[in-house]
């Protein structure tokens, strides 16, 4: 029975923990799927790659209303689809080759395990490891829903969807998520016919109503837009296409024929896969393990001294960038069991790679309004961007900031952008609410860049209603 210094399940978020610290030390490191994880393999990354042309794709609808004429002539899907994977499954094949053939003190198990105990694990091949320490970085998955047809070959969710082969014509698209409106918004870039269809007449849940409902329109001018629609199957027309069969709230039947069905209706951590029952692991309702602040996996409620998680498996953000300081904060922990750090969620931001960007942080308006304490004066604003120098310039008539602060304070509470380049635009906010720095002195201290898109933040932070001290910056 191998006996490891750490062990590792999980080689996306959880390949960073193994720092210089650990040389003369053995490690394990488990993983039973493609080496590298959600993120690069089939999340943020090649998602990126094909929003990015995607956009240039749509640059003549836009480029027309400024008096230049594009035309779109051509979109190579495949020469796309294996320049994003050509890079990226060498990055995860020289990955691979590093952990499993150049360290001597890495092992690498590339077979799916279960924990037997607290410290120890079972490998699919029978391997039993056991370790002094333990991280569980085993993030998520798609989930099905349990409706018949999900087996087609058209049906596909977005661990698949990206490596097809030619641009299908009809897209049909489930859900009113993250990974909904991001593919969504690449399909109908590049000219495929797409239908979004979601349950609830609200798109993007979690996100402050206005911006939802802004997004929703400037989607709905993109692609068509379906809600008030559940999935009831997808039948095969034996010609190559199927029908997506949905339901109205009446019991009646809606067909959406395509050539490809996304399926995007939410990710469930991997914890159930993971023999937690076994380790003892306490679970949240969401599936997801329960830990203390110092990212310690709980037990009957107290923490599991040398056994950690990270990421999609142990968060409910299912965000890279917190999976990231997640394994800041287990690769200290692991080196300095004495002097343990915890992880701080302040202000954690997000951003949705659609046509038109959505990024987010903090507080929604009803979230601020509904948890401010009796007496606290709640202000918003919404600056679109066509008020600014730049917004003339790009004749926009979408983009939009809103900021929600607390007004005696001065507090910035929430900031929701939508528009181009939002997932840049909210940096200085973020940056604001994590410092504490109050909307006036944000607004008046430092020089904005003149006529930057940036600018639509700072006439946002100076239309906010708050009281300005006297001696605040001019
Ligand atoms: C389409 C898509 C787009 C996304 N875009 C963004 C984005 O733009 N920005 C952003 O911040 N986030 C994005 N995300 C979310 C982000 O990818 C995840 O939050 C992040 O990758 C989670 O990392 P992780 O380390 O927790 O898990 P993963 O990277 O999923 O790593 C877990 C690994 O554990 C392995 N494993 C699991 N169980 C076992 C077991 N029992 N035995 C052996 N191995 C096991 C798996 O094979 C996997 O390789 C996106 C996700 C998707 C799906
Ligand atoms: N840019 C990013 O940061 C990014 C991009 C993609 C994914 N992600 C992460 O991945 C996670 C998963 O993304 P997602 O879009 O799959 O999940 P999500 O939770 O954002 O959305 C799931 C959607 O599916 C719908 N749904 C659920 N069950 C359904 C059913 N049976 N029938 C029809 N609709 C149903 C829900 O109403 C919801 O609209 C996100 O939470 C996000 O954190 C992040």
């Amino acid at each position: 029975m191998p006996h490891y210094d750490l062990a590792i399940i999980g080689s996306g978020s959880g390949n960073s923990l193994i720092t210089p610290f650990w040389d003369g030390r053995k490690v394990a490191l488990v993983d039973g799927g493609v080496f590298g994880g959600t993120c690069l393999n089939v999340g943020c990354i090649p998602t990126k790659m094909f929003v990015y042309p995607t956009s240039l794709a749509a640059a003549p609808r836009e480029a027309g209303r400024l008096g230049v004429d594009l035309a779109l002539d051509k979109v190579h899907w495949n020469g796309i689809r294996d320049r994003i994977f050509g890079r990226i499954d060498a990055i995860s094949e020289s990955g691979r080759r590093y952990r499993a053939e150049e360290l001597d003190h890495v092992d690498l198990y590339q077979e799916h395990a279960r924990f037997t105990g607290p410290r120890t694990l079972r490998t699919a091949s029978g391997v039993e490891i056991t370790a002094d320490q333990v991280v569980v970085a085993a993030g998520s998955r798609p989930v099905l829903p349990d409706v018949p047809g999900m087996g087609l070959p058209q049906v596909h969710t977005s661990d698949t969807v990206m490596r097809i082969d030619g641009l299908p014509s009809r897209v049909v698209v489930v859900g009113g998520g993250y990974i909904a409106a991001e593919f969504a918004a690449i399909f109908a870039g590049f000219g495929v016919r797409v239908t979004q269809v979601n349950r609830t007449d609200r798109l993007l849940r979690g996100h402050d109503a206005e911006i939802a409902g802004r997004f929703a329109a400037a989607a709905a001018a993109r692609w068509t837009l379906r809600s008030g629609l559940a999935l009831h199957s997808v039948e095969d027309n034996g010609d190559g296409s199927v029908d997506a069969v949905f339901t109205d709230d009446d019991g009646g039947k809606v067909r959406v024929p395509a050539d490809v069905v996304l399926v995007a209706t939410g990710r469930t951590p991997n914890t159930d896969r993971l023999g937690a029952d076994a380790a003892g692991f306490d679970l949240d309702e969401d599936g997801t393990l329960a830990a203390d602040g110092y990212l310690r996996v709980l037990s009957g409620g107290k923490p599991l001294d040398g056994v950690f998680a990270l990421g999609d498996a142990v968060n409910r953000y299912q965000l890279k960038h917190v999976a990231n300081r997640e394994a800041r904060v287990v690769a200290h922990n692991l080196e300095h069991p004495g002097r343990l750090r915890s992880i701080d969620y302040t202000a954690v931001p997000s951003a949705v790679f659609s046509s038109p960007q959505i990024a987010s942080v903090g507080l929604t308006e009803d979230q601020a309004r509904s948890t401010a304490a009796p007496g606290t004066d709640i202000v918003s604003v919404v600056q679109e961007y066509g008020s600014t120098a730049y917004g003339w310039a790009m004749e926009d008539d979408e983009g939009v900031v809103k900021l929600v602060a607390e007004r005696s304070t001065g507090r910035l509470l929430g900031a929701h952008i939508l528009g181009q380049e939002a997932s840049n635009l909210i940096q200085p906010l973020v940056q604001a609410m994590y410092l504490e720095t109050p909307v006036h002195q944000l607004a008046r201290g430092p020089y904005w860049i003149h006529p930057a898109l940036m600018e639509v933040v700072e006439n946002a932070l100076l239309a906010l209603d708050v009281d300005v001290p006297e001696d605040a910056p001019l």
